[in-house]
């Protein structure tokens, strides 16, 4: 497959574009099952994600950004490569360490909004930090909640909000704990295209105004653009990147992989 609208020379895909990087995956291979029916879901990518930006993840369905976004949030352990967050190699971790590991230094969201119903929205977002022992700050939490456009919903329970609002407490949720990194997969997939350009209004701001660092997998060529950096798959392999993205650009390259 032969790249057409890379802003970076080829031997640079994936090459992390600052000096600081949050999380890097060196040779990431992962396999499926055995002999014939042996799937390669990803095939030796290499990727350095920068701290403080905002990157997307697309490609074909198939194409592996799941299993990429899992392995790079230690969510499911490679077949072959490496995986640090910061300093630390997540591959070379035990069960229980990673555990703790992904509970006090990640955050998670989910196309399915896995809040718990029968907590209020304030009580689900502080939640991982109960469990892990931590106090949230009251500052940071009011000013995500403030951010995320909660407040005035914060007694209510998952089943008294709109799919959007529930979305928003679950990235509210990401981010109370101030992860070094906050993994989304599909964020918008369930959610109306208002509800969804709200949640990724939301994952800007925390990127430009609190500095988070954000990784997001994506179908949608339009919520790739709130991105950074698109990462493009193809057949299990890093294929290309795009900087500043724009949807039109996004949806062009996506037709070319044959999306
Ligand atoms: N647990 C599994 N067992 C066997 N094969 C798997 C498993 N998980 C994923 N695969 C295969 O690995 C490949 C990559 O899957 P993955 O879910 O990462 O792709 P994706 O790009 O996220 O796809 P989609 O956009 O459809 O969600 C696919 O061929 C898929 O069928």
């Amino acid at each position: 497959m032969t790249p057409i609208t890379t802003t970076t020379a080829l031997d640079r895909v994936g090459a992390p574009a600052g000096a600081d990087v949050a999380a890097r995956a060196e040779h990431l291979s992962k396999r499926y099952g055995a002999g014939e029916a042996v799937v390669t879901a990803l095939d030796d990518v290499s990727v350095g994600l920068d701290r403080g930006r905002f990157t997307a993840i697309m490609g074909p369905s198939g194409s592996g950004k799941s299993t990429l976004l899992h392995l790079l949030a230690g969510l499911d352990r490679p077949t072959s490569g490496t995986v640090h967050l910061g300093d630390t190699e997540i591959t070379a971790l035990r069960d229980k360490a990673l555990t703790t590991l992904r509970r006090d230094r990640i955050g998670f969201i989910f196309q399915s909004f896995n809040l718990l119903p029968t907590m209020t929205a304030a009580e689900n977002i502080v939640l991982p930090m109960r469990i892990a022992g931590r106090r949230p700050d009251p500052h940071w939490v009011a000013s995500i909640v403030e951010t995320v456009g909660l407040t005035g919903r914060l007694g209510h329970r998952p089943s008294q909000l709109s799919g959007g609002q529930q979305q928003r407490v679950a990235a509210a949720r990401a981010l109370a704990s101030r992860p070094e990194i906050v993994f989304a997969d599909e964020p918008t997939g369930a959610l109306d295209s208002r509800s969804g350009s709200e949640l990724l209004q939301f994952l800007r701001t925390a990127v430009d105004d609190l500095g988070q660092t954000v990784v997001m997998v994506t179908h949608d060529p339009a919520a790739a653009s709130y991105a950074d950096r698109v990462l493009f798959l193809a057949d299990g392999h890093l294929v290309d990147e795009m900087l500043a993205p724009s949807a039109d650009d996004v949806l062009d390259y996506m037709k070319h992989l044959g999306d």
